[in-house]
């Protein structure tokens, strides 16, 4: 509850400060959440006025709670944004973690694995055996208090090795605990590293449709916060889990030992145990994954608000921002709320039973004591045995809760990870350069976006981008221009025809070779990375020299600006490029393309963002940058389309008229009018 209020206190604040630093202030606060939440735990402790209370009593009602969830319907408020509504209904699929994936996982790091259970086991062996030692000190010592009360005085001599093997015991537990530990500590490490390595190295290549309908925000939860909580869950369930399991059963057989009787009877309630807990388990998964995704849903919309503040600004949508995350917020805290009394309940329910057990046991023993039929030591170990059940087996139910939540938020790394890219974006031939000419065409390409198979884009269109001519596509709107593009940079893929480059289809080619040394891509709003002018220049070819660098700035027509900045090539440009105006980041964007050399040029409406003079320094850097390349421009700009070899005008996902500007002119059919309207 109080964390919810946190975040949303801290989501009003980012919402109502003007500046970036408060961004960066609440994203640090977001990430130090856990810290936070620690200290205000002792806010808990303080003494609570009647309001706090009836609230916590929400809590009480855990069977009711967990059995309403599914149907409550929180936070109910009118003019709340629907914007994320969808991701309601959408992100209810089941994650599985299954223990091939596991294994995937510790395979390559077994080892650590190995020598920490070795560790853990034998301080586990330990725990037992110390009971017994404690009984043989307690006999020992009556021993020598009944020597004492018959010859007045007695030797100590009898308990000396009895404290040696006790203070080696300690000392050897003491010993492999930071042992085991330091080892899972290890593992966990690199299985986490691993796995959110795994998880990257995926989703970079992933197909494009998989962006199109997933959140960004969901993707970069999994990678951080899930890899995360499975990483210390999983530590813990090995290490409690393993020690608290193997004193359960060495202790059931010292009990054994001691009394065979009262083990049996003992014995007898483990299974229930084990059934309520099964039952339990099944209840409790299914609320942690729903409570998990509505806390991705909760940062969704911060993360969205946060990063497109302007626009939230500009519409003056703060209130309903803050309402809408408070809704989202709202939801995840009663999910956490009957999770968390879920497990509270499942833990008393088990504690309730280990208490009935060690009185039943206590109760039991002292008729066995009556009868003569045990020592005082033995009582001692007996004792001391039942209670190590008894705190290994409470231990065991929190460690229940808290392998619950890392195989969920394991399995939705593992759901993502395990998705496999298309075969066609593996190897491929790639052309040498001197024998690359450059000529595209379009052989009867249909298509349709995966994430909207209704909706046909391309129908059947056929296209020829002559080597070394400069070629533009127009057209209205939404037919299908960019949709060509990504095509071509093999985004995705055609459902019938084919795109061939040099007479080769490009599903042949090598997608990096394609991409990365063949295609230059400039677009309508280009994204810089937050770090230098030179580094983001370089992106376009790593292994630019710092004189290639300039070379391609200076053909982009951005030398001069940049050399007029304080730190010249060495200037940060903020995040996504903020610090620069439009047509300093286009220019960089073409310095970036440039670097390269690519023989194809695409320029997606390269000029169409800028005002008349950042347009004017664009164009005469783009004019240079096309010569000896073959270019697909598209374009609204009569300017930027008129001095094209070719022009083609897209209609219904065809090419229906083409030819030079003077041409279409002439025939004054659907390009003049097109024109007209664009440039009037
Ligand atoms: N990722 C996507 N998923 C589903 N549909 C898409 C996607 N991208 C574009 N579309 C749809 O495909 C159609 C063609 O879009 P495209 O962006 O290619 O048009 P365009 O001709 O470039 O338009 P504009 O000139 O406005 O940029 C549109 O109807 C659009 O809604």
């Amino acid at each position: 509850m109080i964390f919810s209020r946190c975040h949303i206190r801290v989501f009003k604040f980012a919402l109502n400060k003007p500046s970036t630093n408060s961004l960066v202030f609440v994203a640090k606060r977001f990430s130090t959440f856990t810290p936070i939440v620690n200290s205000l735990r002792t806010y808990l402790k303080r003494p609570l006025d009647v309001g706090k209370v009836l609230k916590s009593l929400r809590l009480s009602g855990l069977a009711l709670s967990i059995s309403a969830v599914p149907f409550a319907r929180v936070g109910e408020c009118k003019n709340i944004s629907r914007r994320v509504d969808h991701l309601i209904h959408g992100d209810n699929r089941e994650a599985h973690l299954s223990l091939r994936d596991l294994a995937s996982l510790i395979a390559p790091h077994a080892f650590w694995l190995v020598v920490a259970v070795i560790a853990a086991f034998m301080t586990a062996l330990l725990n037992i055996q110390i009971p017994l030692y404690l009984g043989e000190l307690i006999d020992a010592m009556a021993e020598i208090v009944k020597e004492h009360s018959q010859v007045g005085r007695a030797s100590l001599a009898p308990i000396s090795p009895v404290v040696v093997k006790l203070v080696a015991s300690y000392a050897a537990q003491a010993g492999l605990t930071f042992l085991y530990i330091t080892f899972l500590s290890i593992l966990g490490e690199r299985m986490a590293g691993d796995l959110r390595l795994r998880l990257f190295h995926r989703l970079l290549h992933l197909d494009m449709s998989f962006f199109d309908a997933e959140k960004t925000t969901e993707l970069s939860s999994r990678l951080n916060v899930d890899v995360q909580e499975f990483k210390s869950s999983f530590k813990i369930t090995i290490s409690q889990g393993l020690r608290t399991l193997t004193q359960v059963v060495g202790c059931m057989w010292s009990l054994c030992r001691i009394s065979p009787r009262m083990t049996l009877f003992t014995m007898a309630i483990i299974p229930m145990v084990i059934t309520i807990g099964a039952f339990c388990g099944l209840l409790l998964r299914s609320l942690s994954r729903r409570a998990q995704c509505q806390s991705t849903i909760a940062s969704t919309v911060s993360d969205e608000a946060l990063s497109n503040i302007r626009t939230v600004r500009a519409f003056a949508m703060e209130q309903q921002e803050l309402r809408l995350f408070s809704r989202e917020v709202e939801k995840a805290t009663v999910l956490h709320e009957a999770l968390g009394a879920g497990v509270g309940l499942f833990q008393g329910g088990t504690n309730l039973l280990l208490n009935g057990i060690v009185v039943s046991v206590l109760y039991g023993g002292s008729g066995l004591i009556a009868a003569g039929e045990l020592s005082a030591g033995d009582l001692m170990s007996f004792l001391v045995t039942a209670q190590t059940i008894q705190k290994s087996l409470a231990q065991l139910s929190i460690t229940f809760g808290t392998a619950l939540k890392g195989y969920t938020a394991g399995a939705r790394v593992i759901q993502f990870a395990n998705i496999a890219p298309s075969e066609s974006y593996k190897g491929g031939i790639k052309i040498p350069y001197h024998s690359l000419w450059g000529e595209i065409c379009f052989e009867g390409v249909h298509f349709t976006y995966p994430s909207r198979p209704e909706h046909t884009v391309l129908n059947g269109l056929n296209l020829r981008i002559p080597a070394g001519q400069v070629v533009a596509l127009c057209g209205p709107s939404g037919e299908g221009k960019s949709t060509m593009v990504s095509l071509l940079e093999r985004f995705y893929e055609p459902n019938a025809g084919r795109i061939t480059l040099d007479g080769k289809d490009l599903t042949s080619l090598d997608v990096q070779w394609l991409r990365g040394q063949t295609i230059g891509l400039i677009s309508q709003e280009p994204v810089l990375f937050a770090t230098s002018i030179a580094e983001n220049i370089r992106y376009g070819a790593p292994g630019a020299s710092d004189e290639e660098v300039e070379r391609a700035a200076k053909l982009a027509n951005a030398d001069s600006f940049i050399q007029s900045f304080p730190n010249g090539y060495n200037t940060i440009v903020g995040e996504r490029g903020a610090q620069l105006s439009g047509g300093q980041r286009q220019r960089i964007a073409i310095a970036r393309a440039l670097v390269k050399d690519p023989p194809i040029l695409i320029l997606d409406e390269a000029t169409s963002a800028l005002d008349t003079e950042s347009e004017r320094l664009v164009k005469s850097a783009l004019d240079t940058a096309m010569k000896g390349r073959t270019v697909l421009v598209i374009a609204h700009r009569l300017s930027t389309i008129q001095s094209a070899n070719k022009i083609c005008v897209i209609r219904g996902g065809k090419v229906v008229e083409e030819g030079t500007h003077e041409e279409l002119m002439k025939k004054k059919t659907a390009y003049a009018t097109l024109i007209a309207s664009t440039n009037s």
